[in-house]
């Protein structure tokens, strides 16, 4: 279904590894919107990569560039907007992707998350010692935020990135139009 016209923007939450930034590229070219992730803003914007930025601002630095780029994009009209797993953490992103658009939750077990993160380091809360359980605890913090956050979750477990944007797009299109 390439080119479906759906109305509004579609904010993609979920936690690391879930797969927002893959699949909101999908489901922006299958919507004609336009693609946008928070963390690639803020890195082009800065200059610098995320792990770069965590390691001269702590993650206290990152998440307020994190909170004015999700206040700027979430003002556009007509995308798809990926955001960084921890975004949801701060009341005024939550308000801000509440307000203007459609919010999904990609939800995938610890053991998905775990076997996408781990070859890629640029993750600075996965370098630890136990990312597997560092993404349990974060897991349990954030499921339930996402979940009160999300008008829709969507479980990505043995799900193609394909499969899950032609699912993804069926469920919109029935939303929208209820
Ligand atoms: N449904 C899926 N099944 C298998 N691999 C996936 C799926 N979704 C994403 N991936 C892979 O997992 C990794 C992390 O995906 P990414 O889109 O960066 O997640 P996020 O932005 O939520 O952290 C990437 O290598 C991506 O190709
Ligand atoms: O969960 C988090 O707190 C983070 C998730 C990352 O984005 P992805 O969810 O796209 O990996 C990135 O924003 C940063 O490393 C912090
Ligand atoms: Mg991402």
């Amino acid at each position: 279904m390439p080119g479906m016209k759906l109305p509004g923007n579609f904010f993609l939450v979920g936690l690391m590894g879930a797969g927002k930034t893959t699949v909101g590229r999908t489901l922006a070219r299958a919507t004609d919107k336009t693609f946008y992730d928070s963390d690639h803003e803020i890195t082009a914007r800065s200059g610098a990569r995320i792990p770069t930025i965590f390691e001269l601002e702590g993650e206290e630095g990152f998440r307020k560039r994190e909170a004015a780029t999700i206040a700027e994009l979430t003002a556009l009209q007509g995308i798809v907007l990926a955001t960084g797993g921890g975004a949801v953490l701060n009341p005024d992103n939550r308000d801000c992707l509440r307000r203007n658009g459609f919010v999904i939750y990609l939800r995938a077990s610890v053991d998905d998350l775990y076997a996408r993160t781990s070859h890629d380091k640029n993750r600075p809360l996965l370098q630890t010692e136990n990312p597997k359980q560092k993404l349990q605890e974060l897991f349990e913090i954030r499921d339930p935020i996402y979940r009160e956050l999300a008008d829709f979750v969507i479980d990505t477990s043995s799900q193609t990135v394909q499969s899950l944007t032609q699912r993804l797009l069926r469920e919109l299109e029935k939303k929208l139009n209820a």
